[in-house]
């Protein structure tokens, strides 16, 4: 019978192993035959192969290495073929249950083979014809808040104080930190979380509307307010208003909402009623408001009011401990919409990752993973993938000399120590140093050995994160 689908076999010409392929090119398998891990990179750069198989007769480090090297590179899936012997170490079986997607064991039942292959193939072919959705706009669907490094630690135990506080909350952070997430979380822990949450961004409402949106309209108010319309502040009864970007706020609006903090009432647009209204505010901005109040451009009355409890989110790079588990948050939260062919970062991205200045903080890192995920050709997200490539040069952000060395040791220390999948033992002779330095080193620039094992993510959905806190989705008004 012809042969019809493709197939990359790696292993040396042993008798057994050409048994075995010869059986399946009788089953239209048609087989490329590579001796040599360096010919099978040959033919895959050629060719591509949606299945593969590979003979683990030789199983030292270094050939696993190798083979390892191979499967991350190319979007093959892979069955391996190995001794019953090959099995009595435990590093030759973590190596497989890694990096493949099946194993037999010698001799081979050549029928279970073409079923293992058969499934393979198929979901090959279920990757090939996956659709990917737009990369550009999307965040997680879920609002968790995730990190445990000491700040974040700290920024949990504030939001857990100022919740059981009824007093307005001002909330500090450069854009994109987390500061609706981190209004959420305080809505969530109050007494209010029953009740409504709604965010509401002051500087993406156009002038015209902001009074109206905010208190409402009555009928006939103004041309074309044909009909009543209850504003945001009312619909909050009972809940926590976020207003974000509130330094954009204009000035004449500053009154009505300082009235409206001082008394707990509002007027709608062409009303005169004062209706009561109980709703707990929380306010962010990016801007330094203490610089708008000097300069006028914002009320020092209502700057008082607003800031009686602060909250400062940090900025994604005084976080560098949460970096990777954010990254594999993001990673899992968008996983569903790519192949699990890819299963993760290269050490080389993780470390990357920390170096990274992280302008745009956490929604960058979003948006950097989720076009990665989607772009990457490779079973492992690489710094290219991640647009991160030759971006952090030490020196760029150091304010003085001390700070460029450290960043500079910092930087050495790592990539030392991800070119040598972080054996210290071999990093550190690579280095020129002693062990004890470079685990010294470690310390002081808080680098942990499990950024290697944590490299492979093969999971979807959503394994807990240390120290995350849950929200429900909560109604938004933008
Ligand atoms: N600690 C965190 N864990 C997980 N996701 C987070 C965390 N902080 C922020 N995010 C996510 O990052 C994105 C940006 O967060 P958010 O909108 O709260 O930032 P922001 O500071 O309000 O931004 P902006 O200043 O632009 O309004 C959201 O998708 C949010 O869910």
């Amino acid at each position: 019978m012809k042969a019809t689908r493709n197939l990359i076999a790696i292993g040396q010409e042993s008798e057994n192993f050409q048994g075995i392929l010869h059986q399946l090119e009788e089953h239209e398998w048609n087989v490329h035959r590579a001796a040599t891990i360096r010919q099978a990179w040959k033919a895959l750069h050629e060719t591509s192969y949606p299945v593969g198989i590979i003979y683990l007769e030789d199983t030292s480090d270094d050939h696993l290495r190798e083979v390892e090297g191979i499967i991350n590179e190319f979007m093959t899936r892979w069955i391996a073929i190995a001794s019953p012997s090959a099995l009595h170490s435990s590093t030759v079986c973590t190596a497989i249950s890694r990096l493949f997607s099946g194993i037999h064991i010698l001799p081979i039942e050549n029928g279970n083979l073409l079923i293992s292959l058969e499934n393979l193939a198929a979901l090959a072919n279920l990757d090939a014809k996956q659709n990917v959705s737009s990369p550009e706009t999307a965040e997680p669907h879920d609002c968790r808040m995730v990190g445990s490094s000491s700040i974040m630690k700290s920024l949990y135990r504030t939001i857990h104080k100022v919740a059981v506080v009824d007093a307005p909350v001002f909330i500090q952070g450069e854009s994109g930190t987390g500061k609706e997430l981190t209004a959420r979380a305080i809505h969530e822990e109050s007494s209010r979380s029953g009740e409504a949450f709604n965010a509401v961004n002051c500087g993406a409402l156009p002038a015209n509307l902001i009074q109206s949106e905010l208190f409402g309209h009555e009928k006939g108010a103004f041309t074309g307010a044909s009909q009543r319309k209850i504003g945001i502040i009312e619909s909050t009864q009972g809940g926590t208003l976020f207003l974000d970007e509130i330094g954009d706020l204009p000035l004449d609006m500053q009154v009505n909402l300082l009235r409206f903090l001082e008394n707990h009432t509002i007027q709608r647009v062409g009303g005169l009623k004062e209706i009561e209204v109980d709703v707990r505010v929380l306010a962010a901005t990016h801007v330094d408001l203490e610089h708008a109040v000097a300069e006028g451009r914002f009320r020092e009355d209502l700057y008082h009011r607003l800031n009686v409890l602060q909250v400062k989110v940090p900025a994604l790079r005084e976080r560098g401990e949460d970096i990777e588990t954010l990254a594999k948050y993001f990673f899992k939260c968008f996983a569903n919409e790519k192949s699990m062919q890819v299963k993760g970062f290269t050490k080389e991205s993780l470390a990357i990752m920390r170096l990274y200045e992280w302008p745009g903080n956490i929604r960058e890192l979003i948006n950097r993973v989720r076009r990665a995920m989607v772009m990457c050709e490779h079973p492992l997200i690489r710094p290219s993938d991640l647009g991160l490539e030759r971006r952090h040069s030490p020196s760029r952000y150091a304010e003085s000399l001390e700070e460029a060395r450290d960043m500079a040791e910092r930087s050495v220390v790592l990539a030392g120590l991800s070119r040598n999948s972080f054996n210290v033992q071999h990093a550190a002779r690579e280095l020129g140093i002693s062990r004890v330095t470079l685990y010294r080193l470690m310390e002081k620039h808080h680098i942990h050995r499990n950024s290697e094992e944590e490299s492979h993510q093969h999971t979807r959905g959503h394994a807990k994160a240390p120290n995350v806190v849950d929200f429900s989705p909560l109604h938004k008004s933008r």
